[in-house]
């Protein structure tokens, strides 16, 4: 079943610059879709779209066949829940005065109707946060720590768990790794693909490089100058059919 679905959408932000021009695509539940692009191809603007954060005129945008952003409170609140968003800069996401623990269990707070399926019954709201932990790979020792005593690696792993907690039925990433060593974006792509795999979330990932969506996405998008110019499942990465731009990313990725 189709989760999102972009219809012909377009987006201007002044008469001169379309960031996005009639873009379509679909995410079926339990899928991994890239959008990739280089800068300025607008990637960003769409991830703010798809989190409700710009208006537009022109297209459509379906979520769980709900126009986006919604119309009502309730809907709102559905779907602040259903979709969660993972940034570059994990710091922005953590309160440099709360202690690890307390941002973790935010989302979940603010969601209390949610039990999600990890937890077990009757724990405590900073046990809650030390699973989250685990299960990002994170010693449970770090729930006491300040955002301040931890490394960008170890602060993305803490913004996946918080984006996780709440169970949303998309995780939209944009441009998870871009600010990490080349070592720490492996581990973060390889955490990913290893709760994409156990928990079959639907995942939509923004990025500028190759490399790390074809790393983890079964399906790709090509985005150039607002432009859709080429999607493809994976196993078609190497075919000659490809956009030459895509071919040129590929090259430019060495990863022919
Ligand atoms: N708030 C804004 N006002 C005017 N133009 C904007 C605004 N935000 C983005 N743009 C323009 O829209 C186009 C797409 O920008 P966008 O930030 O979506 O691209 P991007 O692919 O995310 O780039 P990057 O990887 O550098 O962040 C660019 O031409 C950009 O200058």
């Amino acid at each position: 079943m189709s989760l999102l679905t972009i219809n012909d959408l377009s987006k201007s932000y002044d008469k001169r610059v379309k960031a996005l021009n009639q873009i379509s695509f679909d995410v079926t539940e339990g899928e991994c879709v890239g959008i990739v692009g280089e800068s300025g191809s607008g990637k960003s603007t769409l991830a703010r779209m798809l989190l409700g954060l710009e208006t537009y005129k022109e297209g459509k945008i379906l979520f769980n066949n709900q126009q986006i952003p919604p119309k009502n409170r309730s809907q709102v609140r559905q779907y602040r829940k259903d979709i969660q968003m993972i940034f570059q800069d994990a710091t922005s996401t953590l309160n440099p005065k709360l202690p690890i623990w307390k941002s973790l269990i935010e989302p979940l707070d603010n969601f209390k109707e949610i039990t999600p399926s990890f937890i077990t019954e009757g724990i405590s709201r900073k046990q809650v946060a030390e699973e989250l932990l685990e299960m990002v790979g994170l010693e449970k020792e770090m729930a006491d720590r300040y955002p301040g005593e931890l490394s960008g690696g170890q602060k993305q792993r803490v913004s996946i768990a918080r984006a996780i907690s709440i169970e949303p039925s998309l995780l939209v990433c944009d441009e998870p790794t871009a600010s990490l060593d080349v070592t720490v974006q492996v581990q973060i792509l390889q955490l990913l693909e290893e709760l994409q795999k156990k928990t079959n979330m639907t995942i939509l990932f923004i990025s500028h490089d190759i490399r790390a969506v074809t790393y983890l996405c079964e399906k790709m998008i090509v985005l150039k100058n607002g432009y859709i110019v080429d999607s493809f499942r994976l196993e078609e990465l190497y075919q000659e059919e490809r956009h030459s731009y895509t071919k040129a990313l590929i090259k430019a990725a060495a990863i022919e």
